[in-house]
């Protein structure tokens, strides 16, 4: 877990400590959270009878004392906090809760009943998330936790029992004693966490913002063990004794982290980030995650309205909602499954009205001025910018306003801006555009098992390219994507063997030559010829000027009935996939005669997995349902060797493309 990246999830939030510890405060301050102090006026009165486990007291009275914070700051100190956290520490032994003590009689029974044996410190933490809703209603999320330390004490003496008493330490801390001060004498050993007996779990404090900010892809954790949310305003305790942590069975170690939700008082405060169309916005998107999360208050509608997924119902009551146990990873990852189509369209609608070329050229424009700059409505700009900083697409810095300003981020200074030599952008027009529309028509296709192309376009052969090149805008779009994949993906096939060897190439089905020049570039004795269809060919001096590279020339013909120009290597590079294998087999066998013994053939596609189950880039491109199909490194070698090709290498480079060399026998 790295520590800094959490913690600097919290800069820029109102995080308010509430609590008045000096301990707690230098723990916190020592890690460089930046926070305010406003000691909670919660009184630590609850009836520990009523907690079946000790635990569940420092939680509860650390949930209390936050909320009371979080609640009373925008009357009191007319502002709303982002974030409120608070702690309890109490000592228990035998079953008994000691806290603070009252004087030094009270202290010396502490002491005395701790002497010689084992007691557990345990911490109560309570993080409250303030979140203003659009109706100004604020929504309190608690995330609240425990931390458990033993600690053995030494036999203590009577002398030094009062001597101990008698410096005054004993008075402010739970237990009647401090660790980190003269205390530390008393104890013989601690098994846990040293901070937690100070008074302040960091370590787990960490872990659990981790999990806020940054919930793990891969790992198997059970986060959120129960999602409570409680539409209703009154006082908390009383919803509690019915659905709060006191009822549910009693647990131990590890200690569990638990979401509740509830809507206070209207409050006025600024929201977290202030839009100029008046809009609150989210600035993480764990954050909306949680948002979303905490949605369920007002039923299943009003989160799809949300945009985002709602968890199964296990049961309702009048009053609280119990959303199943959820695995966070799951919920996390079919959430991302379901919206990716959304995340898709903002990319392509971004790329499409040039956001990243504006913000390229005027790097740290505020929202208003990408709108001008785009010509379009401030709103909308606002959510695309939004959207995109939420997707790591643009990063949003502090201006002179309160709202903002923007900045590519590094994915879309190298993948989304015109000019960059790695941009993506004619392969998200394609997307966009083309297989976009295709896709739509996915259902009907797997239904009846056409082509998505046939659907959409009442195509009648098996050549996709006839149709593609017939709209020269799709062949230009077409070209520009391919053209976008061979700069990202070809480098690492082309040096992924040596090929230095091979005096002689022919690209087939090139394209706009990306590829070849690479080569070129790569192995400066070779040279390279591009052949594709004639209408292709007449376009590709718009990609590569001719002349860039004298090594590299363009042939105009037609693989499956022209001759195939004399190479040492041949190289296709996402063909095979496209073509039934009639066709596969007609041009392997025209390749295999044009090779003499010892020719290389190069093959590039996405490899599948030996037992299909991925990756899905491959797997999801054969959705399309074209009239050829996807296979794995070993059927593509059977199928080589069928036509008198030897594999020698195969290599999964982790580009979009993989590749195989294989050798003419
Ligand atoms: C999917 S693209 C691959 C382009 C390039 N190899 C790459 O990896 O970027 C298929 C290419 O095959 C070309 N092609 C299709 N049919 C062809 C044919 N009958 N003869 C020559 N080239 C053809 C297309 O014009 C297109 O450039």
């Amino acid at each position: 877990m790295v520590l800094n990246p959490v913690i600097s999830k919290l800069s820029g939030k109102l995080v308010v400590l509430a609590s008045s510890s000096p301990r707690r405060l230098e723990i916190l301050t020592n890690v460089g959270l930046r926070f305010e102090v406003v000691p909670s006026w919660f009184k630590e009165t609850l009836n520990k009878s009523l907690f079946k486990e000790p635990h569940q007291y420092a939680v509860e009275t650390a949930r209390q004392k936050a909320l009371e914070v979080a609640r009373r700051m925008p009357f009191k100190h007319l502002k709303t906090p982002d974030v409120v956290i608070g702690a309890d520490t109490i000592v228990t032994i035998d079953g008994l809760i000691l806290e603070k003590p009252r004087d030094k009689q009270d202290a010396y029974r502490m002491l005395s009943r701790l002497s010689g044996k084992e007691h557990s410190v345990c911490t109560g933490v309570a993080i409250v998330l303030c979140n203003q809703q659009e109706n100004e209603e604020t929504e309190y999320q608690t995330i609240d936790f425990y931390e458990e330390t033993r600690v053995k004490f030494a036999d203590l003496s009577e002398t030094m029992l009062w001597d101990y008493i008698d410096s005054g330490e004993p008075m402010d801390k739970a237990g009647g004693y401090g660790i980190q001060a003269l205390g530390g004498m008393l104890v013989e050993y601690i098994h846990g966490d040293f901070l937690n007996v100070v008074g302040f779990p960091l370590n787990r404090f960490c872990k659990q913002l981790d999990l806020l900010f940054n919930p793990k892809p891969t790992s198997n954790e059970v986060v959120h063990t129960d999602v409570r949310c409680n539409g209703s305003t009154t006082d908390p305790i009383e919803n509690r004794s019915t659905t709060s942590s006191l009822s549910s069975p009693a647990t131990s170690n590890p200690p569990q982290a638990e979401i509740t939700i509830q809507n206070g008082p209207p409050t006025s405060p600024a929201p977290k980030v202030k839009r100029k169309d008046g809009q609150s916005a989210p600035d993480d998107s764990s954050w909306a995650l949680v948002n979303s999360l905490s949605k369920c208050s007002e039923g299943q509608e009003n989160m799809s309205a949300a945009g985002s997924a709602v968890p199964p119902v296990a049961s309702r009551g009048p009053m609280n909602l119990v959303i199943e146990k959820v695995h966070a990873d799951d919920l996390k990852r079919i959430i991302e499954l379901m919206d990716g189509f959304k995340a898709s369209k903002a990319l392509f609608t971004a790329s499409k009205m040039r956001v990243f070329d504006l913000l390229q050229k005027s790097p740290g424009l505020e929202g208003a001025e990408v709108a001008r700059g785009l010509q379009a409505s401030l709103k909308g700009t606002l959510c695309l910018l939004e959207a995109c900083v939420s997707l790591g697409l643009l990063e949003r810095k502090q201006g002179a306003n309160e709202e903002g300003v923007y900045e590519n981020s590094r994915l879309s200074q190298r993948f989304l801006v015109s000019d960059s030599p790695s941009s993506l952008l004619g392969y998200m027009a394609h997307s966009d555009e083309t297989v976009w529309k295709l896709f739509s028509h996915l259902e009907t296709s797997v239904r009846e098992g056409t082509n998505l192309q046939a659907k959409v376009s009442a195509q009648t052969t098996n050549d996709l390219f006839q149709d593609m090149y017939s709209d020269d805008e799709r062949k230009l779009r077409f070209m520009k994507a391919m053209h976008g994949i061979a700069a990202v993906a070809g480098p690492a096939v082309i040096t992924a063997f040596d090929l230095s060897r091979f005096k002689t190439a022919c690209d087939l089905g090139g394209c706009t030559g990306s590829m070849a020049h690479g080569l070129a570039k790569a192995y400066p004795r070779m040279s390279v010829t591009v052949y594709d269809l004639p209408s292709v060919v007449e376009l590709s001096g718009t990609f590569c000027p001719p002349g860039l590279d004298n090594r590299v020339s363009f042939v105009a013909g037609d693989f499956f009935k022209d001759r195939l120009p004399k190479a040492d290597l041949y190289i296709l590079a996402r063909i095979l996939h496209d073509w039934t294998d009639d066709k596969v087999h007609a041009l392997l066998s025209k390749i295999s005669d044009a090779c003499t013994p010892g020719c290389g053939l190069l093959v590039s596609e996405i490899f599948l997995y030996e037992d299909r189950t991925g990756p899905s880039q491959g797997l999801l491109q054969a959705l399309g349902l074209g009239p050829g199909k996807q296979r794995s490194a070993g059927e593509y070698g059977d199928l080589l060797e069928s036509h008198g090709f030897t594999v020698s290498h195969i290599a999964h480079t982790h580009s979009p493309l993989d590749a195989l060399l294989c050798i003419k026998d």
